[in-house]
């Protein structure tokens, strides 16, 4: 038995499972010794909680950080990303140059957000800008689609403020948090109807950074044809692209399950629209995404026990433009079709021999920088190491020659810092 790695998890999935006994690990329960714990988020609350006093010992490795809800509660995110980006406006950094309205040029890759009931006035005041506009009211602690809902006027969110069984926003406070946020009513369309990618992104540590990203993410469609139309506005099956809501749709297809693999709609945009087009759109995709981990890097409890493989989901609009709609710390691991299956079971698979490296009793000093021969669809997405000297430079000085951002052309990061191709 010993020198065997002995695993627990409290996610009963065969995916993990199968990865697990196939490395010829041990597997164990929580209150015996351990060395890989594959936790639900519950759990890790548990883990280090100052009161169950509990210590990590050098060989035992868990799959989050400890506070890894900076980044995956939705107010959260929002309030780190806004945090980031006035940091680099006050450094006078290039990528937090605005335009003449005041939006920012590179940085505005998260709708419009506000947490409800904190920022009720802000909110007010904006939606007052724009009367037309549709927003999503969404609970910060929920997944699945659950509790979302759009609105297009005042007078809803009144109704679901009263409805909450709550006379003002101000008594609500202790109760559930939800943000809302512009609705993205132009989502490209695919056969008329909308979809949006999920991606899987593994961080090995926050500081330095260094992240993977993978190559093998996929499109979720929704089974009803979109329209912006308010009449549809409750109609779930047109604007939510969650599997959770959609498999309950008339025409959902349990053979493909409503999904797509992000290397068919790189080709389906390629003939579409043009390969430069799609290039740029992805190196975008790219960029926002280790934006979003750099906005939360400082914030993160840098556990070196901890490695986190996170469930991105961008929405990309009828310009090419992505939007990061959420981060999830617990991606599904169901499978709905057999391809499905193939993907989550080789992205474990991928995600273990990167973060156990050769299999072997895990040390919490492990190499986070591992040779490429073991990425297997994982490819290097940023390492701030690599990046040192050079990125950041680079970033200042392309800001006084070209164009900045991707979407304006920019040179990026050196190519081995960053990821600049995906096929
Ligand atoms: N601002 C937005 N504009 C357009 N569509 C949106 C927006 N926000 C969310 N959606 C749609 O609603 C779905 C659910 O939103 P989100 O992922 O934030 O919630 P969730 O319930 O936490 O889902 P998950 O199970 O993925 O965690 C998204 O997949 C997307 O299709």
């Amino acid at each position: 038995m010993a020198g065997k790695v002995k695993w627990v998890t409290d996610i009963e999935k065969s995916v993990l499972i199968n990865n697990f006994e196939k490395r010829g690990w041990v597997q164990v329960t929580e209150n015996e010794d351990w060395n890989f714990y594959w936790m639900s988020v519950q759990t890790i609350r548990n883990v280090f909680s100052v009161e169950t006093g509990y210590r990590l010992s050098d060989d035992q490795i868990v799959n989050h950080f400890p506070n890894h809800y900076e980044l995956t509660r939705k107010d959260l995110m929002v309030k780190n990303i806004k945090r980031y980006r006035k940091e680099l406006e006050k450094e006078g950094s290039p990528l937090a140059e605005k335009d003449e309205n005041g939006k920012y040029l590179y940085l505005d890759f998260v709708p419009v957000t506000y947490m409800l009931p904190a920022d009720y006035n802000l909110f007010v005041e904006e939606f007052r800008k724009s009367p037309s506009s549709t927003w999503i009211m969404k609970p910060c602690g929920k997944a699945q689609g659950k509790g979302i809902f759009l609105i297009n006027k005042l007078s809803q969110i009144k109704k679901w403020s009263r409805d909450s069984k709550t006379s003002s926003f101000v008594s609500q406070s202790n109760k559930e948090a939800y943000v809302i946020s512009l609705y993205i009513n132009n989502p490209l369309l695919i056969g008329g109807r909308k979809f949006d990618l999920r991606l899987y992104v593994l961080v090995s540590t926050y500081r330095p950074l260094r992240c993977y990203m993978y190559k093998l993410g996929f499109c979720r469609f929704c089974t009803v044809k979109y329209t912006p139309s308010t009449s549809e506005l409750d109609n779930m099956f047109v604007h939510l692209t969650n599997v959770a809501i959609q498999k309950h749709g008339e025409d959902y297809n349990h053979i493909h399950g409503g999904k797509w693999t992000v290397s068919n709609l790189r080709l389906y945009l390629e003939s579409t629209r043009g390969k430069e087009v799609t290039s740029k759109l992805f190196d975008e995709i790219h960029w926002i995404i280790v934006q979003s981990l750099k906005a939360v890097a400082p914030v993160m409890n840098n556990d070196k026990h901890c490695f986190e493989c996170y469930g991105y989901d961008i929405i990309i609009d009828d310009k090419l433009k992505p939007w990061l709609i959420e981060v999830n710390a617990s991606p599904s691991l169901t499978s709905s079709t057999a391809n499905d299956r193939i993907l989550k079971y080789n992205l474990i698979n991928d995600t273990l021999n990167i973060a156990v490296p050769n299999g072997e009793i895990p040390d919490c000093k492990w190499n986070k920088s591992p040779p490429k021969e073991v990425l297997g669809n994982y490819e290097i997405l940023y390492d701030e190491e690599l990046a040192q000297g050079d990125g950041a430079d680079r970033e200042l000085r392309s800001r006084q020659g070209q164009s900045l951002g991707p979407r304006a052309g920019r040179s990026r990061d050196s190519g081995r810092a960053v990821l600049t191709t995906w096929k």
